[in-house]
């Protein structure tokens, strides 16, 4: 285990790969905890790199991972995920042997299968989601407060180092963060009906009105102070982010797809045959479940560290 200050985070040298909405939220988050701790930032555009020079000036930023990822004892991936494998073939020889290496993607499963086909036994892959964030991108939209009260979602897999998962557990809390661990196929199912289904829904259904020929443009934005403008805002995320989630996550996202079509076409036979009770029913017990949720909100504090596996797994911090 990493000896650190109370105060301080585990890791002295943190690399940050993809320098976006969430790179540079880590990057706040980390200046605000530990000052001390040097930041190395990579980025493919220029203009990042350039925005990530202002932003944190007494840090390396640099289009080359090769270069951003040198002696970091934890490097960060946060670029989208169809990224990862090529971001990981990129650093793999240049990684400090010992390091861990994490990413913050949606999807765990194909981000985890290409993190590991790319390091060597001498590299600690843990993959990471925080499940936090905003319709926002770019290194300008970052901020410190991110991941304070939210979930952050590790998924090491079989064959992990114990120590490695306590300083990333640590480093997360750190920031704030609640730590959960889960298997990745799980992580990608319960994502893809709270995370990726929503913004499916939300890219659809605005598309269709701006399809629609018998109500004007105008209209839809004049009118959209109901349910609509929550929608619009989810369909403002980031399409590059978006379509890498759909196209690494396509199994889980099928599968609550098919059974959210089915209740959808429930629904509408209801409205057709005038079934009122059906339409009540559905609609308190969905009630319920926001109620449920906003319950759970007021409930933050709690730290559930159960695994979706038989094996048991040891706390990974011991001092916080
Ligand atoms: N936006 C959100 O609310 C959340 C996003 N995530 C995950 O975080 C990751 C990053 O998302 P955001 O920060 O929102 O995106 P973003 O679009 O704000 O930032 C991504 C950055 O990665 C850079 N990039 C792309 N390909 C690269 C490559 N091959 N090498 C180096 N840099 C590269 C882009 O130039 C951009 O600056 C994604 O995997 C996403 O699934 C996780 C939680 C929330
Ligand atoms: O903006 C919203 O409503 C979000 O849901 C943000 C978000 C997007 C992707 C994630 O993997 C986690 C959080």
């Amino acid at each position: 285990m990493t000896v650190t200050s109370p105060t301080g985070l585990p890791y002295e040298r943190v690399a940050i790969i993809g320098s976006g909405l969430i790179g540079t939220s880590l990057a706040h988050a980390v200046r605000v905890r530990d000052p001390e701790c040097l930041l190395q930032f990579a980025d493919t555009d220029p203009q990042a790199v350039e925005v990530l020079g202002e932003l944190f000036p007494d840090s390396l930023a640099t289009t080359d991972p090769a270069q951003a990822v040198r002696d970091a004892d934890l490097v960060m991936l946060c670029v989208p995920v169809g990224a990862v494998g090529v971001v990981s073939g990129q650093i793999a020889k240049h990684v400090k042997p010992g390091a861990t290496v994490s990413d913050v993607g949606s999807v765990k499963r194909s981000v985890m299968g290409a993190m590991r086909d790319a390091f060597g036994p001498d590299v600690h892959v843990i993959a990471g989601h925080p499940v936090a964030g905003s319709e926002q991108s770019g290194p300008r939209a970052g901020f410190a407060e991110m991941f304070e009260n939210r979930y952050v979602i590790l998924t090491p897999g079989e064959d992990f180092n114990i120590e490695a998962l306590q300083d990333l557990t640590r480093f997360w809390r750190r920031l704030g963060a609640m730590v959960e661990v889960m298997e990745a196929e799980h992580h990608d199912l319960v994502l893809a009906i709270t995370s990726h289904l929503p913004h499916l829904i939300a890219y659809t259904i605005v598309g269709t009105a701006d399809d629609l020929e018998s109500v004007t443009k105008q209209e839809v934005m004049k009118y959209s102070a109901g349910g609509f403008r929550d929608f619009t805002r989810i369909a403002a995320s980031d399409p590059v982010m978006w379509r890498d989630v759909f196209l690494n996550n396509k199994q889980a996202v099928l599968e609550v797809l098919g059974r959210f079509s089915e209740d959808l076409s429930a629904l509408q036979r209801a409205i057709r045959w005038e079934d009122g009770d059906k339409l009540e029913d559905w609609f308190a017990r969905t009630r319920a479940v926001r109620q449920g949720i906003v319950e759970l909100g007021q409930d933050t504090d709690e730290v559930d560290f159960g695994r979706r596996s038989a094996a048991p797994v040891p706390k990974p911090y011991g001092d916080d």
